[in-house]
């Protein structure tokens, strides 16, 4: 059964003089991703992958079409609804300094969402950092460090604690490993897919690099200028 279902999904972006230029970012694109699958998405840059992403995610607004998560219609949910959905659906970024703040020590940075959500009671915060940090092949040593003090893989896996903590269903990641050396690429593409295999997660896995999505996906998905050309 399918965990999310897009059906012809649209995001223009719209500029110039009275908002008259369209730019068609994304244009009727319809996928599904199984419980536990890997749909890799890839294309060319700018044929519009991150926006896709974001707005499966409605971390953007989508112009039209629908997207089904859970057999539920999340395309028109707002405020409290959307808010639910927080941790069910999560996302990876190729730059994980953009998700943590620089004041904030790792451990914090890993509590953070736990104490939001209220995941887990405070007195039990402390045991789950540290299987999250664990989960993530991190050393504890690196938990009272600041995002400044650490390497690029490490911070990576800092943010993929932080998303794995939220108890996910379903990640997208885009291009998460695109900014990192080729050996801390190979490990993290392996950590991922070790916690897939563990957890169960589906993905949207975003790249541009047809190596790294041969390698990650059950399935693969190719975009150019806003559509799905084909699948694989
Ligand atoms: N906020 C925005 N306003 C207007 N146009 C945008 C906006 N964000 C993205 N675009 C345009 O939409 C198109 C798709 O961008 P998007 O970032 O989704 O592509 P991408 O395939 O993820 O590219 P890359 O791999 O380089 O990140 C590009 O032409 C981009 O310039």
């Amino acid at each position: 059964m399918a965990l999310l279902k897009v059906e012809n999904l649209r995001k223009y972006y719209y500029s110039g003089l009275f908002k008259k230029e369209v730019h068609r970012a994304v244009d009727g694109v319809s996928f599904e991703v199984e419980k536990g699958e890997t749909l890799g998405l890839v294309g060319r840059s700018g044929c519009g992958k991150s926006t896709l992403g974001r707005t499966v995610l409605r971390l953007l607004e989508p112009t039209s079409g629908r997207v089904l998560f859970d057999e539920q219609d999340i395309s028109g949910f707002k405020g409290s609804s959307l808010k639910s959905l927080g941790t069910r659906m999560q996302i990876i970024f190729q730059n994980p300094e953009s998700c943590l703040n620089p004041r904030m020590k790792v451990y914090d940075a890993v509590a953070e969402p736990l104490r939001l959500h209220r995941i887990c009671e405070r007195s039990e915060e402390r045991g789950r950092v540290r299987e999250l940090i664990e989960a993530v092949s991190l050393s504890e040593e690196l938990l009272f460090r600041y995002p400044r003090e650490l390497s690029g893989g490490q911070l990576q896996r800092v943010a993929i604690a932080r998303v794995l903590g939220m108890n996910p269903e379903f990640i997208v990641a885009d291009e998460p490993t695109s900014m990192l050396d080729p050996l801390v690429q190979a490990q993290i593409l392996s950590l991922l897919k070790n916690l897939q295999t563990e957890y169960g997660i589906s993905f949207l896995f975003i790249s541009h690099d047809m190596q790294v999505i041969e390698w990650m996906s059950d399935r693969i998905a190719f975009m150019e200028e806003g559509k799905i050309v084909g699948f694989r």
